[in-house]
C-alpha cells in the first residue's frame, strides 16, 4: 500500500483558523472534505520548503511558519499518510483557490459544524481543546 508523508499549514489569522475544501477526485472517501491546505513532501524537501511551496501553489500564499503541532498517522482504505501540521501565519491577505472549491475562516470552536478529512480529526480536536 502507498503511503505519504504530508505537510498541513493551520493558518490562524485573527483567532480563525483557515479551512479548504476538497474537490471531487478519485477517492469518494477525501472527495469534497474539508482539510488543511498542504499537499506531499517531494524526496529533496524539507516539510517546511513543501508547506511553503505547496501554499504558494494552492493558494497563492505566503506563509510565516511558527511552530510545530501535530503529527497524524491514519490509514486510507488505498493508501496511508503521515501528515506533520504547523501553526501558521498569512504574509498576504488575499488567497486564491487554485485546487480547492471553497474556504472558510472558522474559529476553533466551531470547526466540528465541517465535514472533515479522516486524517484531519485528530489535529481539529486537538485545536477545539487548545485554542
Ligand atoms: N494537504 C492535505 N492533505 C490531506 C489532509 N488530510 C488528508 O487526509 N490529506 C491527504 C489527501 C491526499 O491524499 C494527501 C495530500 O496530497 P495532495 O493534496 O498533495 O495530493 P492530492 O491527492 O490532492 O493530489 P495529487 O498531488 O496526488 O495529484 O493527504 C489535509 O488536511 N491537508
Amino acid at each position: 500500500m502507498k503511503h505519504y508523508e504530508v505537510v498541513a499549514a493551520i493558518i490562524m489569522d485573527d483567532d480563525k483558523v483557515l479551512c479548504v475544501q476538497r474537490d471531487h477526485g478519485k477517492y469518494d472517501y477525501i472527495s469534497l472534505k474539508y482539510e488543511f491546505p498542504g499537499g506531499k513532501i517531494e524526496p529533496s524537501e524539507s516539510k517546511e520548503q513543501a508547506l511553503e511551496r505547496e501554499l504558494l501553489e494552492e493558494l497563492d500564499l505566503n506563509i510565516e511558519i511558527e511552530r510545530e503541532f501535530l503529527t497524524v498517522n491514519h490509514q486510507y482504505p488505498d493508501f496511508s499518510v503521515t501528515m506533520h501540521s504547523f501553526i501558521c501565519s498569512a504574509l498576504n491577505s488575499t488567497l486564491n483557490l487554485k485546487e480547492h472549491i471553497a474556504f472558510k475562516w472558522l474559529n476553533p470552536e466551531n470547526l466540528s459544524i465541517l465535514d472533515w478529512a479522516e486524517a484531519d480529526l485528530p489535529i481539529v480536536s486537538k485545536l477545539m481543546k487548545e485554542c
